[in-house]
């Protein structure tokens, strides 16, 4: 078995090979929330719920890494988008494929946001890294997000996935479409795994039934999982959310 494929067997479990990963990598963008303020105390929670997969920054992980245990899936974003500065339209690249190795994680992320300008600069970055990481079997986690007035579109989720899999990531997160069978052509057009990135956490909504019936509804289109950040760590009991979470991932 390659480097890769035992990489992927940590992101992706189970006879099903599903994913559920919860995202703590915000608080570049959003600042240093409550939820995510204290590393440790959330990765606990997240972990006890029975998280299989982080999407976390080199610095975060740096803070909790003893408490991830070698079968977590650990996904490292190598570039940030910060909030705090108006030139800061697309990532910036933060941490090299060595830093990668040495923190030995399972795989790398780049985000790419279309429509905002900056794209070729990013691409260029995420084509660079997909490049070397070929070279140690380290899979490219490609978040690709369509165009903000085509957010929740299939036809502009299928091309924007659909690119991420041509630059050779290995790995796509990206949008929902909120329809599965809409979303059946992304997944026929792309062939790779595809994790759906959460979303705001909007006041009112029922989150635990709208969570649970969107990962049902995911599955049912055909992603291979759910990367569900502000929704877990803003809820008051991250730890039971994730268990719910869990368990409709991997009903059938
Ligand atoms: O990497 C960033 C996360 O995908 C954002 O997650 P979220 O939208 O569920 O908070």
């Amino acid at each position: 078995m390659s480097g890769k494929e035992r990489r992927m067997q940590r992101i992706f479990i189970g006879p099903q090979r599903r994913c559920l990963m919860t995202p703590l990598d915000h608080a570049p963008w959003l600042g240093p929330l409550q939820g995510i303020h204290q590393p440790k105390e959330i990765v606990q929670k997240v972990l006890a719920g029975g998280t299989n997969a982080l999407l976390v920054t080199p610095g975060f992980l740096k803070q909790v890494a003893s408490l991830v245990s070698p079968e977590i899936g650990t996904v490292l974003r190598v570039s940030i988008v910060a909030g705090p500065s108006a030139e800061a339209i697309q990532e910036t690249p933060a941490a090299t494929l060595e830093t990668a190795l040495r923190m030995d994680v399972d795989a790398v992320a780049v985000s790419i946001f279309f429509g905002r300008g900056g794209e070729s600069g990013i691409m260029r970055w995420m084509s660079e890294l997909i490049e070397s990481a070929y070279k140690y079997d380290m899979p490219v986690l490609a978040e690709m997000m369509p165009a903000a007035d085509k957010f929740y579109q299939a036809d502009a989720i299928a091309h924007v996935a659909r690119l991420g899999m041509e630059l050779g990531a290995d790995i796509i997160k990206t949008n929902y479409c909120g329809d599965p069978v809409a979303f059946r052509q992304v997944v026929d057009a792309v062939r790779l795994p595809i994790i759906i990135a959460g979303g705001e956490n909007k006041k009112g909504e029922d989150k635990v039934e709208g969570t649970i019936n969107l990962i049902k509804e995911i599955v049912a289109g055909g992603a291979s999982g759910v990367a569900i950040g502000r929704k877990v760590w803003q809820d008051d009991d991250p730890e039971a959310l994730v268990r719910k979470m869990k368990e409709a991932l991997f009903l059938e």
